[in-house]
C-alpha cells in the first residue's frame, strides 16, 4: 500500500493542517511522521533534540518515513526536514508528492516563535531563511504538483490539493 499523497514543505507550510483537511475530504486516514515519532520515541519533538540529539531524531524519521510510504494508505504529512535525506528523496520518486510552498514572510508569521519545533528556537526568521534557502531545491526535486499557500486561506489550499488528487 501507498500513500494516497506525500506533503512536503518548510516548517509553516501548512503540511499538518492541510494534510488533516485533505484526508478529511477524501475520506482517507491521515499521517504525520512527526506525530508517529513522537508516539514511538515516547516523548514529544523538542524532547527527542534535547535529550538524544537532531541526529537521533533523523535516524528515527528516514525509519519511519520509509516504513510509512510502503505501509500507510491515506495522506501522509513529512517533517520539514526529512528531504534532506538522499535516501528518502529516493523512495519519494515513486509517490505522489504535493510541495505546499510558502515564503519567508508568511512561515514567519505561521510558526510564530517556533514552539514545538526546536529548529526555530533561537532567532526563527533567519532560520527559516536559511532553512527555506538550502531545502527550496530539494522540494521541488520531489514534488509532482506544488501549490503556493502564500495569502492564501486554509480552504482554498486544501481544494486546490484535493482537485489535482482527483
Ligand atoms: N494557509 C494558511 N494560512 C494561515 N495559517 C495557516 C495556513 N496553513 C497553516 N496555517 C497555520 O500555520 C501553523 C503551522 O501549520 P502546520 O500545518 O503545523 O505546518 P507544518 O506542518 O507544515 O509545519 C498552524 O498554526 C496553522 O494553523
Ligand atoms: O524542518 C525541520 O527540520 C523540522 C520540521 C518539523 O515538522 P514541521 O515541518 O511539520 O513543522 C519537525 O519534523 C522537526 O521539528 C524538524
Ligand atoms: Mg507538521
Amino acid at each position: 500500500m501507498a500513500p494516497v499523497a506525500v506533503l512536503v514543505g518548510v516548517m509553516g507550510a501548512g503540511k499538518t493542517t492541510i494534510g488533516r483537511a485533505v484526508a478529511a475530504e477524501l475520506g482517507v486516514p491521515f499521517g504525520d511522521t512527526d506525530a508517529i515519532i513522537e508516539e514511538r520515541a515516547g516523548k514529544p519533538i523538542p524532547e527527542i533534540f534535547v535529550d538524544d540529539g537532531e541526529a537521533a531524531f533523523r535516524a528515527l524519521e528516514r525509519e519511519v518515513v520509509a516504513e510509512s510510504l510502503e505501509t500507510f494508505g491515506g495522506v501522509l504529512a513529512l517533517g520539514g526536514g526529512a528531504i534532506l535525506d538522499e535516501g528518502t528523496r529516493k523512495l519519494l520518486a515513486a509517490h505522489t508528492v504535493v510541495y505546499l510552498s510558502v515564503e519567508l514572510a508568511d512561515a514567519v508569521k505561521r510558526v510564530g516563535l517556533g514552539a514545538g519545533r526546536p529548529l526555530l528556537a533561537i532567532n526563527p526568521r533567519a532560520t527559516l531563511k536559511y532553512l527555506l534557502d538550502q531545502r527550496r531545491p530539494l522540494y521541488l526535486e520531489v514534488a509532482t504538483y506544488t501549490v503556493t499557500t502564500d495569502g492564501r486561506d486554509e480552504a482554498g489550499i486544501t481544494a486546490e490539493v484535493v482537485a489535482a488528487l482527483r
